[in-house]
């Protein structure tokens, strides 16, 4: 039975472990799927890339309020696809080869299976093509197989056909119709996807808000936009899903009674869960979560000893920038034990590419509220500021929360042009313990630019 010194499992966040400082570890890395993992292949980057294109196509929507008239004359879904796989799966492919073939890896076994731990420290890798199992043991192991999307058990839906964000982008024609299930973030950015290129788009979804777990005002603000651009089921029940001669049919019931939608595809987009469950991870001691994290402390350890895990499958946050913070974490805590270091969880960004973007750090003002937090807030509307106003932007807005005692962010939240972008002051702020009056005061804005939007939000804090 071979032994290592390092097993890695999982190749997105993971397979940035090892380097040549590992050069003289005997490591193996254990892959299921696509080398680099969901971010790469089927996350961030792909629809990254779909959303550039759909903000393309959606100019024209928009543009002769500015003089500038133009029309939309074709979407060639195939070449907007072909050209953005065409540029991600090289990478994965190179980073298959490099580990699996290049010098520098010579240290490195990849095992392209799927691992499934069966006792303490020891991992069966089984393999699709039928090649006998193997079982591999090391002194140490690092989780990082990430998260699958949830299917709702609804009635019919196994039968019915549909996809999920893994497969939805690789589709070979782009449809007519499609009804996206779920009201969170891949359910706001396919949506602005599809209906950016001509698709007729309706959103169902269980709660009565969409991004509900935005602020309530941003939360409510994209669900009043998104209801004037796509359909938007909210409150209803699936109680079955169906196959139709051209697609699928929804039977809903909501505040309104029983009704059915229908659409060619179907997008399944209602959550994900971490893979803890698929790699058994209970059998070598590894424990997990309510929602089925696997438990990690300050180091990024489980609680077995030289067992690490990072990224989705421990972190409730699912996000790319998370899962590679907590990577270089884990990777200096296998080469310096005696000096580890802690994850740094306190104020994490996220922001939704949707239209118009969302984004956000710290607390939201209902979470304030339920934790008992004193806090002040401010609000200010991109159409306030210079390049708001020449955009003749009308619904984005900044809303902070601060500490009125010492004038200290607790919480930024921006709907609006570039949020993913105009929102970085802030967190920096946040993360270096500025107050919001050295913060606006302390530094040049560059004039007119957006984040002038951060600079009057910081003036409208109310503090002594
Ligand atoms: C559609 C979509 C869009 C996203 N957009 C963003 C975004 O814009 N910004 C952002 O910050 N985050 C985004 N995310 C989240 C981000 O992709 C994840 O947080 C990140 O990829 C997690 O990295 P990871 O290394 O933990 O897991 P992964 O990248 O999922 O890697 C896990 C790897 O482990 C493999 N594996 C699993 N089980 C086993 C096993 N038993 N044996 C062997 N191998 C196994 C898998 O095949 C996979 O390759 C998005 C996610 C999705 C689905
Ligand atoms: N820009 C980004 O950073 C980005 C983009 C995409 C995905 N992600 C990551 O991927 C994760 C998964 O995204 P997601 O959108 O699938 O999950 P999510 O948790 O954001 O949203 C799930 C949504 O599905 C709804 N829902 C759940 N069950 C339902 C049902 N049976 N019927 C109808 N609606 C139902 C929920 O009310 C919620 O609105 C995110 O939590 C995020 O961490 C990040």
């Amino acid at each position: 039975m071979p032994h290592y010194d390092l097993v890695i499992v999982g190749t997105g966040s993971g397979n940035s472990i090892l380097d040549p400082r590992f050069a003289d570890w005997n490591t193996a890395i254990v892959e299921k799927g696509t080398f680099g993992g969901t971010c790469l292949n089927v996350g961030c980057i792909p629809t990254k890339m779909f959303v550039h294109a759909a903000n393309v196509a959606a100019t024209p929507a928009t543009s002769s309020k500015f003089g500038v008239d133009e029309e939309l004359t074709g979407v060639r879904w195939r070449d907007v696809r072909d050209r953005i796989f065409g540029r991600i799966d090289p990478i994965a492919e190179g980073g298959r080869e490099y580990r699996a073939g290049h010098e520098d890896n010579k240290n490195v076994t990849v095992y392209e299976g799927e691992g499934r731990f069966t006792g303490h420290k020891e991992l069966r890798v089984s393999y699709p093509d039928g090649r006998p199992a193997e079982t591999i043991t090391a002194d140490k192991f690092v989780l990082a197989a990430g998260g699958r999307p949830v299917i709702p058990d609804i009635p019919g839906l196994a039968d019915t056909g549909y996809h999920t964000s893994d497969t939805v982008m690789r589709l070979d024609e782009l449809p007519s119709s499609i009804v996206i299930l779920g009201g969170g973030y891949i359910a706001a950015e396919f949506a602005h996807v599809f209906a950016s290129f001509g698709v007729d788009v309706t959103v169902v979804n269980r709660s009565g808000a969409l991004l509900r777990s935005e602020d309530d005002d941003v939360s409510a603000r994209f669900t009043e936009l998104a209801a004037q651009r796509f359909d938007v089921r909210l409150d209803r029940k699936t109680v079955r899903a169906r196959k139709t001669a051209s697609g699928v049919a929804l039977d809903l019931e909501g505040p309104q009674g029983a009704e059915t939608v229908e659409a060619d595809v179907l997008l399944v987009a209602t959550g994900r869960t971490p893979n803890s469950d698929l790699l058994d991870v209970a059998a070598t001691g590894v424990t997990t979560g309510e929602r089925g994290h696997v438990v990690v402390d300050e180091y990024q350890q489980t609680v077995v000893d030289g067992i690490y895990a990072l990224g989705d499958i421990s972190s409730v946050f699912e996000l790319k920038h998370v899962a590679n913070h907590e990577q270089r974490v884990v990777q200096h805590n296998l080469l310096h034990p005696d000096e580890r270091i802690e994850a740094d969880h306190r104020f994490v960004p996220h922001a939704v590419f949707t239209s118009p973007q969302v984004a956000s750090v710290g607390l939201t003002e209902r979470e304030a509220r339920e934790r008992g937090v004193s806090y002040v807030t401010s609000h200010q509307d991109y159409a306030g500021i210079a390049y708001g106003w020449a955009m003749e932007d009308t619904t984005g807005f900044a809303k902070l929360l601060a500490d009125p005692a010492t004038g200290q962010l607790l919480g930024a939240h921006i709907i609006g042009p570039q949020a993913s972008s105009v929102i970085q002051p802030l967190i920096q702020a946040m993360s270096f313990g500025l107050d919001a009056k050295s913060m606006a005061r302390g530094q040049y804005w560059i004039h007119p630019a957006m984040p002038e939007l951060v600079e009057n939000a910081l003036l409208n804090l109310p503090l002594d």
